[in-house]
């Protein structure tokens, strides 16, 4: 007879978010056989009449790749996107400089140009979408959901699971926040970003289109990827302060003139003046907390477990490989809540905190020091060494971007090898230096 003993019925899960994580995660249970309930506070972006948000510029690489990959959507999503193979480097004089990320065509970064994930996780039949559902609270005993409708209703919804993939400013995490033994840290950067649009010029791509393009000017930076529909997207990273300062149209100009004056043809002086008055620069955070569940009921990924600064490109393939990682656990615990929350902290939390770590120290570190030359030296070091010592110096971004090495393993191999590499500090001789530029076999080795 139909047993309704909670063991044997299909669990159902509620994922809070339809963002990029919480759309792949709703893939990942669904493809599980749960029946996953989707809760997102946004109306259906596929179907709002409004372009905004619908196409979003984000480098994808090998974590995020991986995870599509399990769900069957990596294929479709590296179609439409763009692969940028190697960096290219502004200088202020105008010169370009490609610096591959690898091997011709070995590696690269994919713009990621669609919201495949929500369309996907609707095809499985297990899975219902609840659009314009924003989570108010939830009672971490009884697991029961308090949703808020657009015509102020309330909606109250009870699960197996609650999966919160609701972003930097998490309601599902403010539960966690009442409760003892909780780590939670957040910290504002005294940057802001600006993303401004570089069109097509006679119908092509204005500047060359499988590079990541990066103005390195120390406490400026600036970025631009590819777009499907031949634009770029740049973003434009500057201190609040400064963007404070601009306030006319001629200030914009004078600003790129001295700063970014290649990219005023590119842009065009018009469409910057006004895209820089379009929306205000906005806040970047970074959030850590631990532990990412709460007993067998609730348990946190993707930005709402840690928003990390965008300085690695590595936010959403951070909460691409959370999935993965979560799903691995459930394979090992036979996919029994109490066990396998507590290992998904256990293990992920760590790795979390390494890549939010890093992606501060590579802010840091671009603001004080990096302008294009120290950018290519850098990089040109890295790319020497690594070609002459593959196994042993693997660049650190290498291992971020394009390995599943766990983010805390890629950071402590990267303490070893600066030991090993303290020769680039320490080194004054020009033999020394021939050394590490591997142009030069000492006679007594
Ligand atoms: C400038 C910038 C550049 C970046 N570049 C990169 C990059 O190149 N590569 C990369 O990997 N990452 C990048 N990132 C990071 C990436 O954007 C995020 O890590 C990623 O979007 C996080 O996805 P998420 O689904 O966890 O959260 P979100 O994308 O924030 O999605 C959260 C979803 O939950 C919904 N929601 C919020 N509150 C509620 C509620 N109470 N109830 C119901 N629903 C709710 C929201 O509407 C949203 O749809 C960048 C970030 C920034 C800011
Ligand atoms: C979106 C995205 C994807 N990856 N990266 C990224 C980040 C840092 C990098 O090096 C840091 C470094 C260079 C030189 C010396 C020290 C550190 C490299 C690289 O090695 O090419 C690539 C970004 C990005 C995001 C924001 C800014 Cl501002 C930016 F410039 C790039």
């Amino acid at each position: 007879e139909k047993s309704t003993s909670r063991q044997s019925r299909k669990k159902v899960v509620a994922v809070v978010g339809g963002g990029l994580v919480g759309a792949l995660n709703a893939c990942f249970f669904a493809k599980r056989g749960f029946d996953v309930e989707l809760f997102e506070s946004r109306e259906d972006i596929r179907r709002a009449k409004i372009v905004k948000g619908r196409s979003i510029n984000l480098a994808l690489s090998h974590r995020g790749r991986q995870a599509l990959k399990h769900v069957g959507l990596e294929e479709k999503i590296v179609a439409k996107g763009i692969p940028m193979h190697a960096r290219m480097i502004h200088s202020l004089n105008g010169k370009q400089s490609p610096i591959p990320y690898g091997r011709k065509g070995q590696v690269s970064l994919t713009n990621f140009c669609n919201i495949f994930p929500l369309t996907a996780a609707e095809t499985y039949p297990n899975t219902k979408m609840n659009f314009d559902h924003k989570l108010q609270d939830w009672n971490a005993e009884t697991g029961l959901m308090t949703f808020a409708r657009l015509d102020g209703s309330k909606e109250q919804v009870k699960t197996d699971l609650i999966v919160g993939c609701d972003g930097a400013f998490s309601a599902v995490r403010k539960q966690f926040l009442r409760r003892s033994r909780f780590d939670y840290s957040q910290t504002y950067i005294p940057h802001g970003y600006m993303e401004l649009t570089m069109l097509p010029i006679n119908g092509e791509f204005a500047m060359k289109p499988n590079y990541l393009h990066i103005w390195p000017r120390n406490t400026f930076m600036m970025i631009a990827l590819p777009n499907l529909d031949k634009t770029f997207t740049c973003t434009l990273f500057m201190p609040f302060e400064d963007f404070e300062k601009i306030t006319t149209g001629d200030e914009v100009i004078e600003f790129f003139q001295k700063y970014f004056p290649d990219t005023i043809p590119l842009i065009g002086a018009d469409t910057l003046q006004r895209d820089y008055f379009r929306l205000p620069a906005q806040a970047m955070v970074s959030v850590k907390c631990n532990p990412y569940h709460i007993g067998d009921a609730c348990v946190l990924m993707g930005d709402a477990a840690h928003a990390v600064v965008p300085f690695y490109g590595q936010g959403m393939n951070a909460g691409f490989e959370d999935c993965i990682v979560f799903d691995e656990i459930m394979d090992q615990f036979n996919e029994d809540f109490s066990a396998v929350l507590p290992e998904y902290t256990r293990v992920r939390v760590p790795d979390d905190h390494a890549i939010a770590d890093l992606a501060m120290y590579n802010y840091i570190e671009m603001r004080a020091h990096v302008n294009s030359k120290w950018f290519l030296f850098r990089k040109y070091v890295d790319n020497i060494l690594y070609f002459f010592m593959p196994k042993t110096i693997i660049p650190l971004y290498t291992m971020v971007t394009f390995t599943r090495t766990r983010y805390h393993e890629a950071v402590k191999r990267w303490h070893w090898q600066n030991k090993v590499k303290y020769l680039e500090k320490m080194c004054t001789t020009h033999e020394c230096n021939l050394i590490l530029m591997g142009l030069f076999v000492p006679l007594n080795s």
